[in-house]
């Protein structure tokens, strides 16, 4: 066994992983990156980009053949940007091994020991496959294995309504397929009843079956036949299964205990500063347990780096992280949902909104079906918005903006869009806060009578 002795040893080349070993040894640290599957991790070769690659093939009607080799195609170009040579050329010493910790300061891999000051734990997470009888005994499909197929599914059976299980319903149905989503709960739970009820009832209009409140508790048959038995007595049979039903964060075959970290159901357990039990030993991305995305896993990277390379204190805080499902329309939120803030602030909430089909560049394109932006404002400043309708996941970006800056809603309300953009729908959104106060207010409709009077 080789030993190296490194500043900084990061376990996992994903979102997260990448994102801390560029900027370190960038910055003149020696690092170490290990990664026991494919560079990139999830998002590259079997998350956001394949999903989204496949999102936009379907909806440019794309045969399912063709958008497979588009998702392909997609992974291809992206991939030399998180590759192990383009990792090697800027510095770091990369090994394709499985990392696990022999003790507090060390990890050991097939070939290697290797000794750092500080470790970052980033090796994500895997899906969640429930407890449902007979389900082990019937070939199914995750998002790891969804991208192999070159054979259309006949009737795609999805198992979950999350983001994941209603971007891929919607792209098979635009491919083709019969789509049946069942959700135990809530279609996309954790969002805005109102704007989730958009998605949900488009999905349901390009003939995608959404079942909530449905669940499954049997699986039979077998390839290309497979039935879901519902605890209330009704069965659903397609030809292939996909198993959306939520994340496991990989932290259980890491030798955690041998390096004094604490873990959790939800993975490692962190403080503010991404820190574990281990004071030398971070954790990131979906494997800290939190929020699981991309642009969560690159934040947490630029936190930890702060803290890694010059001991600065530095915190990870979630108000202005946005998130959005890349479903057609699309659903992004950021900071609190209208519920949220209602429970949060009581009656000082005040909500201020405007709807996609009063925006022009909406109907000139044809895209001004259902929508809205939705914001929630505290004292006039933005707490929260909530934007369903097209290229919403792009019109969040501006609030994420306004609230990691602090700003005010009059800020807001007072910049000047280009005309005709989707983007005037935000402004719009904020200037419906100050029409009730401007249009309807009688102390200002004096005051304007009384001004005009005196004016030459
Ligand atoms: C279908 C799907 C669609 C998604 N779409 C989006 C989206 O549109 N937008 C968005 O923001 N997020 C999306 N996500 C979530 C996003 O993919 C994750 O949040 C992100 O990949 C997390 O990055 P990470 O660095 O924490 O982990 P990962 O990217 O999963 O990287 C972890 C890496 O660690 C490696 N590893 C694990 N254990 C070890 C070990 N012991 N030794 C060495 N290496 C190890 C793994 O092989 C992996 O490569 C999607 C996820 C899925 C599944
Ligand atoms: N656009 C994006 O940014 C994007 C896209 C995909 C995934 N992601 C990330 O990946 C995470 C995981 O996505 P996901 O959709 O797998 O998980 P999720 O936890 O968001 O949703 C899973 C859904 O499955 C349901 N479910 C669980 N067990 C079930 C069962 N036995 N029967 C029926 N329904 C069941 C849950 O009620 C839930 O609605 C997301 O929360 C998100 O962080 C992000």
């Amino acid at each position: 066994m080789e030993k190296i002795k490194t500043d900084i040893c990061v376990i996992g080349a994903g979102s997260g992983g990448l994102s801390v070993a560029a900027g370190a040894v960038q910055m003149g640290a020696r690092v170490v990156l290990i990664e026991k599957g494919e560079m990139g991790g999830d998002c590259l070769n079997y998350g956001c980009v394949p999903s989204k690659a496949l999102l936009h093939a379907a909806k440019k009607g794309l045969a399912y053949v063709s958008a497979m080799e588009h998702v392909q195609a997609s992974i291809a170009k992206i991939a030399p940007h998180d590759s192990q040579e383009r990792f090697e050329n800027l510095g770091c010493r990369v090994i394709r091994e499985a990392a696990v910790f022999t003790s507090p300061r060390t990890v050991e891999t097939d070939s290697f020991v290797v000794t750092a000051r500080r470790f970052v734990i980033a090796t994500g997470s895997r899906p969640f496959i429930p407890p449902i009888d007979g389900l082990s005994e019937v070939p199914f499909l995750t998002n790891e294995t969804l991208w192999e197929g070159r054979e259309k599914p006949d009737h795609l059976l999805v198992l979950g309504g999350g983001p994941i299980g209603l971007e891929m319903a919607q792209a098979h149905r635009r491919l083709g397929c019969d789509v049946t989503v069942i959700e135990g709960v809530h279609a996309l739970g954790n969002e805005d009843p109102e704007a989730v009820a958009v998605v949900t009832d488009a999905l349901r209009a390009e003939g995608v079956t959404v079942r909530e409140g449905s669940k499954v508790a049997r699986v039979s048959g077998g390839a290309g036949n497979i039935t879901l038995h519902l605890e209330d007595g009704g069965t659903i049979t397609g030809s292939h299964l996909f198993v959306a039903t939520g994340r496991v964060a990989n932290t259980d075959s890491l030798g955690l205990e041998k390096a004094e970290v604490d873990r959790d159901r939800k993975g490692v357990k962190v403080d503010a500063k991404l820190r574990s039990s281990n004071k030398r030993v971070y954790a990131i991305g979906d494997a800290a347990g939190g929020l699981q995305f991309t642009h969560v896993a690159g934040y947490h990277g630029g936190v930890v780096i702060r803290s890694l390379l010059f001991g600065l204190p530095a915190k990870a805080a979630t108000h202005h992280i946005p998130r959005a499902t890349y479903t057609d329309p699309e659903l992004a939120q950021i900071g609190l949902t209208e519920e949220e803030a209602r429970e949060e602030h009581g009656p000082k909430v005040e909500i201020a909104r405007a709807e996609i089909a009063g925006n022009d560049r909406a109907i000139t394109s044809n895209r001004d079906g259902q929508g809205f932006v939705k914001v929630m404002v505290v004292k006039g400043r933005p707490v929260g918005v909530t934007i369903v309708g097209p290229d919403a996941g792009e019109l969040i970006s501006f609030w994420a903006l306004a609230i990691a800056g602090k700003m005010k809603l009059s800020q807001i309300a007072g910049m000047v869009a280009p005309y005709p953009t989707l983007m005037e729908v935000n402004k719009r959104a904020a200037g419906a806060y100050f029409t009730p106060r401007l249009f309807e207010s009688r102390k200002v409709k004096i005051a304007v009578k009384l001004i005009q009077r005196l004016l030459p």
